[in-house]
């Protein structure tokens, strides 16, 4: 090992490779790497933790692990197979997710470094936070295709993970994915969120039937439609899509009658939708089983069955297949129990592109392979494994330099497919960036303004889409400013009847400021909440986190006037370009909307010129559900204000990454 060789390391530092203990957060692509560079340096107190098993899609460039440790723990086989390259280290392995329990700022006080190499936002701000109030030297990474990027994250003087909220994903209206798609991936979303309705976990905002309150459609939409089922059916109730379709015995015929004649039929009543746009036309089962008989049935080769757009006939008997087996596959499990959408489950991904061929046929958009469309479902950005292995060597160098204290060295480094003008492929940054004053995790006061239509906003929606996914808490109790009003409580059961109530109806109205506190990241956040109504293709809601907007009422219409409004959200772009993030010269910084749900891997690299590296942000992605970690912190903010005023720039995918899809 390079650390037991005299003469490879000075001297310092050779003593510190072998003391020092450290830990991997993720035994992934990036983490395998790292583990593999710590042994063959000459580390010797390791732990390294992953909540995951090993898949056969892992092996071709996780190398610490084979063909015969596929579905066993990635952090105990990553173990066993870094141990061989050096029995004499020491390696803990944990199979576990570092959001839970046990992994508290205790648990990270252990560690001289920790190292991650995680894939998502939600167990990213974690370790961020963690390692803020543990106050241990966080090395963050991440890769998307060719692109890397390695950063520093060290209390008080560097900034922090949180200091540019991420850029929000790519989402959609409500109403564009239920009553007006246009693109093909309006109606993969629709899809995905058919498949949970009819086999996963239900979510109410992922509701497919017709949206009656569009407001597009104006106020007596559909009703034409409703008397008419009423008239047919006894009642205008339309049952849970899942309790009907167990009713029908996941009948494919009913379903696909329900779902691509009725419900059309249904948005087509809604003539104000179609006043300017080409009208969906219903399909019904008979005329695509028609199709079918002279089409052929569906092609046997899997390959050829992934890249061809299938024929209508085709698609219908995908359709009845994936729902057969996909039936089958519920039934099997306990009751109440449901299925997790998958891209690699074969019948979860041929539903989905069949619904999503299917709808996209009706109304007139261009249907898909299913190999596309899966890129499109999954968020696919293809994983290098030479780019990890760039990272992942990056990563331990930074972690020499950490180790001496030389933390003004360790500056952000981005690993890039092409050189830049002055010949670097791995470009590092010219700065340090110092912390956000205005940060909401690392600054004294954490602040944020959200904008929102109060009157519309349930608790349950504040909690479970801004608090959790969109600000990465996990646990929040929040009071109402001034009336001491509990909103939410972290304690079960405690604030259940106010969840279906709108901020409005708990007196959360314009201008109020709510304290949100999440004890289990020791996360304490102070959100104004300012009423808007937002239009028809607006996002439901914006946080911004800009020391400006925490301005009275009256002071922030005068600058909405005379200043441009925050980047809307520009569907032609990808979610990680510059459009509504940060910027390094105080200008807002903005979370649009909500997140779904999906790993992703995501590196985002702002190019200014060619000639020199920008500020950027460190990998992003968006979230996994993390859960509770046991200690109980309170803040422990910097002993001062963090130097600098200069917020991270968020930015954008360089490079050739056409392939780059993130969706949802
Ligand atoms: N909360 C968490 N605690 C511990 N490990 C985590 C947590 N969240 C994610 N991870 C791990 O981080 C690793 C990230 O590695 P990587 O990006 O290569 O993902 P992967 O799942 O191995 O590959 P892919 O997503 O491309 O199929 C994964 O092994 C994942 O299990
Ligand atoms: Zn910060």
């Amino acid at each position: 090992m390079a650390a037991q060789i005299d003469g490879v390391f000075e001297t310092e530092l050779q003593k510190k490779i072998t003391e020092s203990k450290v830990l991997v957060v993720g035994a992934g692509g990036i983490g395998c790497e790292i583990l593999k560079n710590l042994v063959l340096t000459g580390f010797k107190d390791i732990e390294i933790i992953d909540l995951d098993t090993i898949d056969v899609s892992n092996l071709n460039r996780q190398f610490l692990f084979h063909k015969e440790h596929v579905g066993k723990s990635k952090a105990n086989v990553a173990r066993e197979s870094a141990l061989a390259f050096n029995p004499n280290a020491k390696i803990k392995a944990y199979h576990d997710s570092i959001t839970t329990n046990n992994y508290g700022v205790n648990f990270f006080q252990k560690f001289s470094v920790v190292l991650n190499a995680l894939d998502n936002r939600a167990a990213r701000s974690h370790v961020n936070r963690l390692c803020l109030t543990a106050d241990v030297p966080l090395i963050e990474s991440g890769t998307a295709g060719y692109n890397g990027q390695v950063e520093l994250i060290k209390r008080g003087l560097t900034s922090c993970y949180e200091c540019v909220p991420q850029p929000a994903q790519k989402s959609f209206p409500g109403c564009t994915i239920r009553n007006t798609p246009s693109e093909p991936i309006h109606c993969i979303v629709w899809a995905k969120h058919l498949f949970n309705q009819l086999f996963g976990e239900s979510n109410e905002d992922e509701d497919v039937s017709p949206d009656t309150a569009d407001p597009e459609a104006g106020a007596d939409a559909g009703n034409a439609a409703l008397e008419k089922e009423a008239n047919e059916k006894g009642n205008v109730d339309r049952v849970n899509t899942r309790t009907w379709a167990k009713q029908c015995e996941y009948d494919p015929e009913k379903i696909f009658n329900k779902l691509f004649f009725e419900d059309i039929n249904y948005l087509l009543s809604m003539s104000n939708l179609w006043k300017n746009r080409n009208p969906p036309k219903p399909a019904k089962w008979d005329t695509m089983k028609e199709g079918e008989a002279a089409e052929g049935s569906i092609v046997e080769d899997n390959v050829a069955r992934d890249q061809k757009v299938l024929s209508m006939g085709q698609t219908a008997m995908l359709f009845a297949e994936s729902i057969k087996a996909l039936k089958e596959a519920v039934g099997k499990r306990p009751e109440g129990d449901h299925l997790v959408w998958d891209k690699d489950d074969k019948d979860a991904m041929d539903f989905v592109a069949a619904c999503a061929n299917i709808r996209a046929q009706i109304f007139g958009i261009p249907r898909k392979s299913r190999f596309e469309i899966k890129s499109m479902a999954g968020n696919i950005i293809p994983a290098i494994a030479t780019t990890n292995a760039i990272t992942a060597g990056i990563v331990v160098m930074r972690a020499f330099r950490v180790l001496q204290q030389e933390y003004e060295a360790c500056k952000t480094v981005y690993v890039r497919l092409r050189v830049n003008g002055r010949n670097q492929f791995i470009v590092p940054e010219t700065l340090i960036i110092p912390p956000k004053p205005k940060c909401y995790v690392c600054a004294a006061k954490p602040e944020v303004v959200l904008k929102v239509d109060t009157k519309k906003l349930t608790v349950r929606e504040f909690r479970d889409d801004i608090l959790i996914k969109a600000l990465n808490m996990v646990s929040p109790d929040v009071i109402l400013d001034g009336t001491g009003t509990i909103v939410i409580s972290s304690e079960e059961g405690e604030t259940d009847c106010n969840n279906e109530k709108t901020l409005e109806e708990l007196k959360i109205v314009n201008g109020c400021i709510l304290k949100a506190d999440d004890f289990l990241q020791n996360y304490e956040l102070s959100i104004t909440v300012l009423h808007k109504e937002p239009g028809r293709e607006e996002a439901p809601y914006e946080i911004v986190a800009d020391p400006d907007s925490l301005k009275p009422k009256e002071e922030e219409e005068k600058k909405q006037e005379s200043k441009p409004a925050t980047a809307p959200v520009d569907d032609a772009q990808p979610s990680t370009s510059k459009g509504h993030n940060g910027s390094s010269n105080g200008k807002q910084t903005t979370i649009i909307n909500e997140v779904e749900d999906d790993d992703d891997d995501m590196c985002i690299i702002e190019e200014d010129d060619d000639e020199k590296p920008s500020t950027s942000k460190a990998a992003i992605d968006s979230s996994t559900t993390p859960s509770k970690s046991v200690e109980k912190r309170k803040h422990a903010p910097e002993d001062d204000e963090p130097a600098n005023k200069k917020a991270k720039v968020s930015s954008h995918p360089i490079d050739d990454d056409d392939d780059l899809v993130i969706l949802d």
